[in-house]
């Protein structure tokens, strides 16, 4: 590269120039500040980054490849062939995760960023290249600083393109093409004995629970006397009336009504369609059981009460056989389809955790709608149940009842009316659809979660709570309520469009991936922020209750040790995924869920 005369580089002072940043994978447009051995340039957004030369091009220049590429290229092929407006990625990464993928294959993603086909951005993967560490700390330490890391003009556009938000996760985003599902190596939940024994105890705990806790008594660690005859666990009715629920949800969620979106990018680089209609399904549920319970006088409360274990007992049977035929229907899918943390060989293990990751028929997800259907719509069912038995007991429905119930309600209302949010969640994302997910979707979740509602209804006499503490519980819940919301919608928000207005102020880093993780915000708070609110949710649910039995503790007690477990879960999928990135987040933001605890 020509040099100016004294230690002055070729771009000029007030050049307009594009300055390659190793770490983003971008280029980015800006004004040469100072030329004397490294440039210094100001970014659009105003903050200055120096480079040195080798980093720095004209704006017109093509910026089809890393600057090593492109000089190694160039030696061999001549230089800039690719057309302008596009900006080939590279990592200068030495995260492991980075480093076991030594190919490093060349891939290209195309993403239509306007109408107009011509104007495209092509991001493709390029050889690791070596830069000086010092450069790379600067550029690097700049990165949390810089909220939009691609040029003003991507950044414009992604704002505005409305029609095609998800498109513009791909500008930032690498997605592997074609890779083999790798073998599990490490399993969790002690392996296929852990399983095993998850899958006996987990039922188990369910039966143990409504026969320990029932009316006119709740004594958790005493023997229960369980009854030996197969009616108490099973009936024709309650078989009935649990497929005919089943198969309603099925219908609803088939109906060609809603809007249809796209979930995130999978490893074949595909992305799935979801149609949205969970709100009409809630509503149209729900409605439905008052109409029918209400005005045609059919004793829905009085059955689902009685029945309750039955239920429980078919749903266990029910998702078991569906959990075989999902195993089953997985050993014949493709490769790249299978759950990569479930793929040991073990049956067992892999049985449970799910071997395939999205399993469906037709365009029919059988892990979305297991997510938010049946189990979720039919906790809320299940509730309204124990009010309406309330109240043709006692009159009417006693007020911590009413308050549990309302706020469990507005847990689920939001769910399905944000639906599309779980598209961007754990396990949508990365758990298999397995015997895990599917018990704990159609049975867990509603025979489980409404311990504390049909505690309230069976020990209404013993449980005495003052209004004041009613308003300060319901006051913790909406505060849970806020912060759980917010978190997921900032997640979410970013990872359908980073450069989404709303969230266009929070700061982020760059991953090997190409993917960003957000270090500012309610996830510059703590890692799991939404954990955090989902947490004060479950307390504060199991507060109307009283502290005379534990049954009704059972869930938050469970529920913190569920996503404590899942935290950790997560964050190692995450270091896999994002490398030493995923390090210099958790330094930044040292807590997981509780400031200064955890
Ligand atoms: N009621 C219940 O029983 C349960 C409720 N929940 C709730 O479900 C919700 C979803 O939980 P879950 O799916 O476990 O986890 P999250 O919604 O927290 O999703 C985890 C993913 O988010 C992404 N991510 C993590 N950190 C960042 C960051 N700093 N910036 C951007 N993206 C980040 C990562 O995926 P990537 O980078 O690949 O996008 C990570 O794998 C939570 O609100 C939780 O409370 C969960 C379990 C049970
Ligand atoms: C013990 C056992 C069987 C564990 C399985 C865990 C499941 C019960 C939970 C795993 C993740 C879940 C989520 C929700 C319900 C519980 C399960 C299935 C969820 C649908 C509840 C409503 C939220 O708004 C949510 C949509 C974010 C959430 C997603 C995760």
């Amino acid at each position: 590269m020509p040099k100016s005369p004294g230690n002055a580089l070729a771009r000029q002072v007030g050049e307009h120039v594009r300055v390659y940043i190793p770490d983003t994978d971008v280029w980015v447009d800006g004004k040469v500040l100072d030329n004397h051995a490294k440039y210094t340039v100001e970014l659009k957004t105003g903050k200055t980054i120096i480079a040195p030369g080798r980093q720095v091009t004209k704006p017109s220049r093509s910026q089809s490849k890393s600057p090593a590429r492109s000089r190694s290229r160039s030696r061999s092929r001549g230089r800039g062939k690719s057309p302008p407006r596009t900006a080939k990625t590279k990592s200068a990464t030495t995260s492991p995760a980075r480093r076991s993928r030594s190919t490093s294959r060349s891939r290209t993603t195309t993403i239509p960023m306007t109408s107009t086909p011509a104007k495209k951005t092509t991001l493709s993967e390029t050889k690791t290249y070596k830069i000086d560490k010092e450069v790379k700390d600067e550029v690097r330490s700049l990165g949390p600083d810089t909220p939009t890391r691609t040029s003003a003009r991507l950044a414009a556009m992604a704002s505005t393109n409305k029609q095609q938000p998800e498109s513009m996760t791909a500008d930032i985003k690498q997605m592997p093409r074609s890779e083999k599902v790798r073998k599990t190596m490490q399993k969790e939940f002690g392996g296929a004995f852990g399983a095993l024994t998850t899958m006996l105890m987990l039922p188990a705990t369910v039966i143990l629970l409504y026969f320990t806790c029932t009316k006119g008594k709740c004594v958790f660690f005493k023997r229960p006397e369980l009854p030996l005859q197969l009616h108490a666990y099973f009936n024709w009715q309650a078989t009935a009336a649990y497929m005919g629920w089943f198969v309603a949800q099925v219908l609803l969620a088939l109906l060609p009504i809603g809007r249809i979106v796209q979930g995130q990018p999978l490893r074949s680089g595909n992305r799935l369609s979801y149609r949205l209609n969970g709100g009409l399904a809630f509503v149209v549920s729900l409605a439905s059981l008052v109409v029918a319970q209400m005005y045609l006088k059919y004793p829905i409360a009085a059955f689902v009460y009685r029945n309750y274990m039955q239920l429980a007992c078919t749903a266990m049977v029910f998702s078991t056989l569906m959990s075989v035929i999902l195993y089953l229907k997985a050993r014949r899918a493709a490769n790249n389809a299978l759950n990569p943390y479930g793929n040991s060989g073990s049956h067992i293990y892999d049985f449970f955790l799910g071997h395939e990751l999205n399993p469906r028929i037709r365009s029919f997800d059988l892990k979305f709608f297991c997510e938010l259907r049946p189990g979720l719509i039919g906790w809320v069912v299940i509730n309204m149940c124990m009010v309406a038995k309330d109240c043709q007991d006692n009159g009417s429905p006693s007020y911590p009842l009413l308050l549990v119930v309302g706020c469990q309600f507005l847990y689920v209302f939001d769910a399905l009316f944000h639906e599309e949010s779980v598209l961007t969640t754990f396990d949508i994302t990365q758990e298999g659809f397995g015997w895990m997910l599917a018990f704990g979707d159609l049975v867990w979740v509603p025979f489980v979660y409404s311990l504390q509602a049909r505690y309230l209804l069976d020990h209404r006499s013993s449980v005495h709570v003052h209004n004041y503490a009613l308003v300060a519980i319901l006051l913790l819940n909406m505060i849970g309520f806020w912060i759980f919301r917010l978190a997921n919608k900032e997640k979410d928000t970013f990872r359908k469009n980073p450069h989404h207005p709303s969230i266009s102020h929070l700061k982020s880093i760059a991953t090997p991936s190409g993917k960003r993780l957000l270090i500012s915000g309610w996830w510059g708070f703590v890692r799991k922020p939404n954990y955090l609110g989902d947490l004060l949710m479950a307390v504060a649910w199991s507060l109307p209750c009283g502290f005379r039995h534990l049954p009704p503790w059972f869930y938050p007690i469970y529920f913190a040790v569920l996503l404590v477990h899942r935290a950790i879960r997560d964050e190692h999928a995450c270091r896999q995924k994002y490398g030493d990135a995923w390090d210099r987040y958790c330094e930044k933001v040292k807590y997981r869920i509780v400031p200064y605890v955890f």
